[in-house]
């Protein structure tokens, strides 16, 4: 884990001081604290933080950690399509939901899918930005597999452009990262794509 996440979670402030911080938001927003309807607010907005920012306490290299060996020579592409994720963007605070797909080409071992889906979890489940986040899914395959190589695609609505500032509804953000042969070969990403259901060149679907 990176010092200043983990210098950040072993100084996190009581759920007192995180509920006071809530009740001084909802007096910024204009309203009472308390009042009948918001007394309970401040912990249930703590409780919901402690699912929305869950990945700080995870260490998505050691979930990859288990790996298998016994593959039979499999040298075809592993691909997982469509992991929905929730996260928060670091500028405003505000969810980003979207779909990610995650793909390696295995060298000698092979890792539970779960896993994979569970590090899109881990890197999501932050305050981040989606080019961030793509490359850390990335990176964490490549390191710990060292595959042949890794290929991300994250597609994504960002409520900080579809509820306030620009208001674009609709407009979807898509970021990938390519390490190894997914990047040094055209042939091969093209045969990712087509595993993937997706055409090159063509606009995305299904926009979040
Ligand atoms: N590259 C990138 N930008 C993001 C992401 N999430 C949010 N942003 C952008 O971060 C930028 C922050 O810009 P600022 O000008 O500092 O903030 P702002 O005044 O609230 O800007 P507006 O959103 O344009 O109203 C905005 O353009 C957001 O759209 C992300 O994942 N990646
Ligand atoms: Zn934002």
């Amino acid at each position: 884990m990176p010092d200043a996440v983990s210098a950040a979670l072993d100084a996190r402030p009581t759920v007192a001081e995180a509920e006071e911080a809530v009740r001084t938001l909802l007096r910024w927003a204009g309203d009472d604290p308390d009042r009948e309807g918001l007394l309970g607010t401040p912990n249930r907005v703590v409780r919901a933080y402690g699912e929305f920012f869950a990945g700080y306490a995870m260490e998505p290299q050691e979930i990859l950690a288990r790996t298998f060996e016994e593959i039979d020579g499999y040298d075809e592409i592993v691909a997982l399509r469509d992991i929905r994720f929730e996260s928060h963007c670091e500028h405003h605070m505000v969810p980003v939901v979207g779909t990610a797909h995650v793909a390696y080409l295995p060298r000698t071992r092979v890792v539970g899918i779960s896993k994979l889906a569970r590090v899109v979890e881990g890197y999501a489940k932050r305050f981040t930005i989606q080019e961030r986040m793509t490359a850390q899914i990335a990176n964490a395959i490549a390191t710990v597999l060292e595959p042949r190589g890794v290929a991300v695609v994250v597609q994504a609505s960002h409520q900080c452009m579809t509820t306030r500032g620009v208001h674009k509804p609709g407009v979807a953000m898509i970021t990938s990262r390519m390490t190894g042969v997914f990047r040094k070969d055209p042939g091969a990403r093209l045969e990712l794509f087509s595993l993937l259901g997706m055409r090159p060149g063509a606009g995305p679907e299904g926009a979040c």
